[in-house]
């Protein structure tokens, strides 16, 4: 069953447009949501997590519609929300941090919401640092902070924007275990610039570009549209195209083949990048 159906979704900010008319059904399990910078990610998202009213469109989370006071507030009960820069209190503890918004998730009942506030503390591996103050952890600390506190009571939609930036590689590891897990039963949607923590953990992506959904498929089918389109080259291309040289000094080229290319295996960034480079104006690819 859909958990969210998103149906021609706008959002201008002034004469910016953010959202042009998206329309989307997301339903268990992890999607991704790619794109460039300024792509309407993070519009999205909000509007989802009820941070923002869309201009115009329909949405439909759980069953209920935001536009509405009373299913809106019902909503914010079942919705964890990780906003990309999430404001946390400096002088609040860790524990006294996730306790406060427990309680404004309405955990009134001090046992379970104490028991609670370890299990999130515990998901993101801060139970040791449960009494230090926010503003003497770590940013990456902080980050595994913002991501207990959109955990607290099971949210049947989860929504990470940009969950794994700063956080080192063991830690992110740790986030795509528990956020996999939480994907098996529960709708989870995280924006990210990580080409491969979408390949790694979700069995959907959306590339957004210029509002629209430029993509919507798996992570095999956008690497799929890189298939013989990447090469190993001694020489650079001359035109438009992308390309770096890596470490064994030849030149990693996407396009079409070089005289002297070898073709090289795909990524999920290749995909993402060939798709980009030719989709203006963006049209759904699947
Ligand atoms: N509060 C705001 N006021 C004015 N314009 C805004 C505001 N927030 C976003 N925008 C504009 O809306 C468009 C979409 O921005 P959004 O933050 O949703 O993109 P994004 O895909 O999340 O980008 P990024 O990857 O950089 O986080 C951009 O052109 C941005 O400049």
């Amino acid at each position: 069953m859909n958990t969210v159906s998103i149906d021609g979704l706008g959002k201008r900010y002034g004469a910016t447009p953010a959202l042009d008319g998206l329309d989307l059904e997301l339903g268990t399990g992890v999607t991704g949501f790619l794109g460039p910078n300024g792509a309407g990610k993070t519009t999205l998202l909000r509007c989802l997590a009820t941070a923002l009213a869309p201009d115009r469109g329909r949405l439909r989370i759980l069953g209920l519609d935001p536009a509405v006071p009373a299913q809106r507030t019902e909503l914010r009960r079942r919705i964890g929300y990780l906003p990309q820069n999430p404001g946390l209190y400096p002088q609040f503890t860790a524990y006294d941090l996730l306790d406060y918004v427990a309680v404004l998730k309405e955990l009134t009942d001090g046992r379970r919401r104490r028991a609670e506030v370890r299990r999130v503390l515990d998901e993101v591996d801060l139970t040791d640092r449960a009494r230090t103050k926010v503003r003497k952890l770590s940013g990456g600390m902080r980050q595994r902070l913002g991501l207990a506190l959109a955990l607290l009571g099971q949210p049947a939609l989860l929504i990470l924007d940009e969950p794994t930036v700063g956080i080192d590689p063991e830690q992110r590891m740790l986030f795509r275990a528990l956020i996999s897990r939480v994907g098996e039963s529960h709708t989870v949607l995280l924006s990210t610039h990580q080409t491969e923590d979408v390949g790694a953990l979700c069995e959907r992506v959306v590339v957004m570009n210029a509002g629209r959904a430029a993509f919507d498929g798996t992570p095999r089918q956008l690497i799929n549209r890189a298939d013989g389109r990447v090469w190993l080259s001694t020489t650079a291309p001359t035109g438009s195209q992308p390309y770096w040289r890596n470490a064994d000094g030849l030149y990693r080229r996407l396009g079409d083949r070089p005289d002297d290319g070898r073709p090289a295996q795909p990524t999920l960034e290749d995909g993402y990048l060939l798709l980009l480079h030719r989709s203006a104006p963006a049209r759904v690819a699947r």
